[in-house]
């Protein structure tokens, strides 16, 4: 898929948070880099189609997603950084199902396939569990299975791995590894980007870097090593 980005700004509560960002991505894994505050969230779901652009305009494989929500749920998922934000069902089974019935399914017709997407992951017996009683990791997969049984062509992560403890977030990579969706994931780990194709770094809401992560990380953790080691605080994003 293309994600067309062209001079994208987005102002929220009166403050710009977005400004004039321009890129064109068909990479299958592209990494948004940037410190708190720097409009991370605010370009994946704009590129998810959640946020409309003030200024600007962002397409994928040429549809407004923004205008278009029915081509938007068939083609963007978005997993946000909570998963209690994300899952609405009493139960694993109901959760997965709900996507496809908004796509259009059948109740029976959701379930089965809500079941066969639990059987991709080796996790059929969760079908009837409570998704109260899901650990982070476990909700963070869940609702990794809820997008894809939608078979998005792009998924959309923000923060995927926070919260989450070495192992599980290693089960979910692996899990991410096998994905043939073009995936875009925030972070401001760079660690959390290897194998990555392209990675995006905002600052202020602004791109300032864009390219490969061989280029773009280094030259991101060193100035987040600089600002660390700095006492002056008017280096804080807003
Ligand atoms: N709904 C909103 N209304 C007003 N301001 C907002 C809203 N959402 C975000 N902002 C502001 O926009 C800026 C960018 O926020 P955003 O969440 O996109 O950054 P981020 O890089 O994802 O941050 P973090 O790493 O902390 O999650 C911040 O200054 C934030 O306070």
């Amino acid at each position: 898929m293309s994600i067309d980005l062209h001079d994208v700004g987005v102002t929220l509560a009166g403050r710009p948070v977005l400004r004039a960002i321009s890129a064109g991505l068909t990479e299958a894994r592209v990494g948004i880099v940037g410190r708190n505050g720097s409009g991370k969230t605010t370009l994946a779901r704009v590129i998810a189609g959640l946020v409309a652009p003030d200024l600007g305009r962002a397409r994928i494989g040429g549809i407004d997603l923004a205008t278009d929500r029915r081509a938007a749920l068939a083609t963007v998922g978005i997993i946000f950084q909570n998963p209690d934000h994300q899952i609405i069902f009493p139960t694993v089974l109901e959760e997965i199902a709900f996507g496809l019935t908004q796509q259009g399914l059948r109740a029976a017709e959701a379930e089965t396939a809500a079941r066969a997407m639990l059987g991709c992951f080796g996790k059929t017996h969760w079908a009837g569990a409570a998704t109260h009683s899901l650990s982070q990791g476990q909700k963070q997969l869940l609702c990794l299975m809820a997008v894809l049984a939608m078979r998005p062509r792009v998924v959309v992560m923000d923060e995927p791995f926070s919260g989450l403890d070495i192992p599980t977030r290693m089960q979910l990579t692996r899990h991410l590894d096998g994905i043939a969706a073009q995936i875009v994931t925030v972070t401001h780990d760079p660690d959390h980007l290897h194998g990555f194709d392209r990675v995006l770094w905002l600052e202020g809401g602004r791109l300032v870097a864009d390219g490969p992560p061989a280029t773009v990380l280094p030259a991101f953790a060193a100035q987040m090593r600089d600002w660390g080691e700095s006492d002056d605080l008017a280096h804080l994003a807003g």
